[in-house]
C-alpha cells in the first residue's frame, strides 16, 4: 500500500535580500514537499514589488506574523534579528534554517529551546564545504580545526572589528592580515563576514578551540576560505572561492546551499550527511 502524501512544508523566509530573494524564486519555481506562504521584509513595498514577479506571489508580513502561518522559517536577515525571528517557531516547537550562525554564540538560549520544544535549528553549510566531512571527523576526536579566510576589501569593509580597532583597510596594496583568534570572537567583530568560521565550529570543536585568521586582499575578487583538519580518523584541506553575489559580502554559493538543504528536507534519496 503506498502511503498518503503529506502536506506541504509551509515556509516562510525572514529577509528579502541576497539570500532571500533567490530562495524565494527557488521555491516559486517548485521544490518537492515545500510552499513558499509569506515572507518579511524592511521595505515592505519593495518587497511586494520584488515578489510580484513570482508565479504564486505571497504575503510581505511583519516577523511576528510569520509563525502562525508557516512550520518552517529562514532566517536570512541582518544577525541582530536572529532571537525576533527565531524564538516564536522555536517556541512552538518548529524549525528555524539560520544563516546569521554567528549571532547563535551570542543567543545560545535559543538550542536550549530547541532542546526543550523539539523544533530544531538546522545551518546549512552556505557559504562553506566540507561540513559532512567535519561532522563526522567530531563523531571521532578532532585534535585541530584552522580556518583562514581571505576576502576582497570591500567584502570587509566597516566591520566592526576593523572599526573599533582602527584598522584601516581601503588603501591598502599587499595583503593585511586583520584578524587572529577564534570563530566567538569574530562573530562580534564581524557579524556580516564570518558566519561561515561559527558553523564550522560548531560542526567540529566549538568556536573557542577553532583558530581563525582574516585577510583582506586588494587583489582578490573572491571571498575565499580555507579549512584544515586533523583528526583521528583523517587529516584534511578544502578551500572554496566564492564569487561575490549582489552583496558583495555574501558568495552566490550561499543561496544555492538553502535550496540544497530545503530540498533534501523531502527527498526520497538523501546524499550527505
Ligand atoms: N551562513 C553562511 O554561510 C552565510 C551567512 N550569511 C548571512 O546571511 C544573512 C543574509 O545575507 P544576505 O542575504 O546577503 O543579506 P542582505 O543584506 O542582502 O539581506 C538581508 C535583508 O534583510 C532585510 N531586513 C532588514 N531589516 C529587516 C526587518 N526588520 N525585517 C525583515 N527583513 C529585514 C534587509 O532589508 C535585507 O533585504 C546575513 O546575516 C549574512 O551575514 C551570508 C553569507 C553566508
Ligand atoms: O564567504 C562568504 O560568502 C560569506 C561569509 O564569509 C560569511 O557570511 O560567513
Amino acid at each position: 500500500m503506498i502511503a498518503l502524501a503529506k502536506p506541504p512544508l509551509r515556509i516562510a523566509i525572514a529577509g528579502l535580500g541576497a539570500v532571500g530573494l533567490q530562495v524565494a524564486r527557488a521555491l516559486d519555481a517548485g521544490i518537492p514537499g515545500c510552499e513558499l506562504v509569506a515572507v518579511s521584509a524592511r521595505d515592505r513595498e519593495a518587497a511586494a514589488a520584488r515578489l510580484s514577479t513570482l508565479r504564486r506571489p505571497v504575503p510581505v508580513l511583519e516577523i511576528a506574523a510569520l509563525e502562525p502561518m508557516a512550520d518552517l522559517v529562514i532566517e536570512c536577515a541582518p544577525a541582530a534579528l536572529l532571537p525576533e525571528i527565531a524564538e516564536p517557531f522555536l517556541a512552538a516547537g518548529k524549525s528555524v534554517v539560520v544563516l546569521s550562525a554567528g549571532a547563535l554564540l551570542q543567543h545560545e538560549m535559543l538550542i536550549e529551546l530547541a532542546r526543550q520544544t523539539e523544533g530544531q535549528i538546522i545551518v546549512p553549510t552556505g557559504a562553506l564545504l566540507g561540513l559532512d566531512a567535519v561532522l563526522a571527523a567530531a563523531e571521532g576526536e578532532i585534535r585541530a580545526v584552522r580556518m583562514v579566510t581571505r576576502k576582497p576589501v570591500r567584502g570587509l569593509v566597516g566591520a566592526p572589528y576593523l572599526v573599533e580597532h582602527n584598522i584601516a583597510i581601503d588603501d591598502i596594496r599587499e595583503p593585511l592580515r586583520i584578524f587572529n583568534g577564534t570563530p566567538r570572537e569574530a562573530a562580534v567583530g564581524f557579524p556580516a563576514n564570518l558566519n561561515v568560521a561559527v558553523a564550522l565550529s560548531l560542526a567540529g570543536i566549538g568556536p573557542d578551540r577553532t583558530t581563525l585568521e582574516i585577510w583582506a586582499d586588494p587583489a582578490l575578487t573572491r571571498n575565499t576560505h580555507r579549512i584544515e583538519v586533523e583528526a583521528d580518523s583523517a587529516s584534511f584541506s578544502m578551500t572554496i572561492e566564492n564569487i561575490p553575489s549582489e552583496n558583495p559580502k555574501t558568495g552566490k554559493i550561499t543561496a544555492l546551499s538553502v535550496i540544497a538543504c530545503l530540498r533534501k528536507l523531502r527527498a526520497p534519496l538523501r546524499v550527505g550527511t
